[in-house]
């Protein structure tokens, strides 16, 4: 499975996935819910995005989840985890996830090296480029460029 907050999907994660897909008979993306936060789009929303963003990957779906992650690998028998590492200040991290959850329940952590091109994106900050009124086009799928301009003329108005 691959997890994340996807809160929006960008082309970093996509990347990932891509390549997650070439190696697993089956990858689940997995949206993360966080109760105590909001985000910026709705969880359900962030799984449309998605699903458009990885149509073209017939061995993907798309999920949700709440709580522990070993406990929804268990739950549906999936054995690693991927995550994409953009740079060494991601690795800290992640490598302790990965030990927990190898200690918590034997699942193993594949991390993947974002591409270069890639490596500088963060959901966080295209929020903010968009909310500014920067252009995020190349930087995030066209559905989710799409939405995001919805969102700032919305706003606006
Ligand atoms: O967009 C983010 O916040 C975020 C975080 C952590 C990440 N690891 N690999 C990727 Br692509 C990635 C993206």
């Amino acid at each position: 499975m691959c997890p994340g907050s996807f809160d929006p999907v960008t082309n970093g994660h996509v990347d990932v996935i891509n390549r997650a897909a070439t190696l697993y008979d089956e990858l689940v993306v997995a949206v993360l819910v966080n109760p105590g936060k909001a985000g910026f789009f709705p969880v359900e929303e962030r799984m449309e995005l998605l699903r458009e963003a990885v149509a073209h990957l017939p061995n993907v779906r798309v999920d949700s989840f709440q709580g522990l992650l070993v406990d929804y690998c268990g739950a549906h028998e999936i054995p690693v985890i991927v995550k994409g590492l953009r740079a060494v200040s991601d690795f800290e991290y992640e490598l302790q996830m990965a030990q927990m959850n190898r200690e918590l329940a034997a699942i193993e952590t594949l991390f993947v090296p974002t591409a270069p091109q890639v490596g500088h994106l963060s959901s966080s900050l295209v929020k903010q480029i968009a909310t500014f009124g920067g252009d995020v086009s190349r930087l995030v799928p066209k559905v989710v460029d799409d939405r995001l301009r919805e969102r700032a003329a919305r706003d606006k108005a």
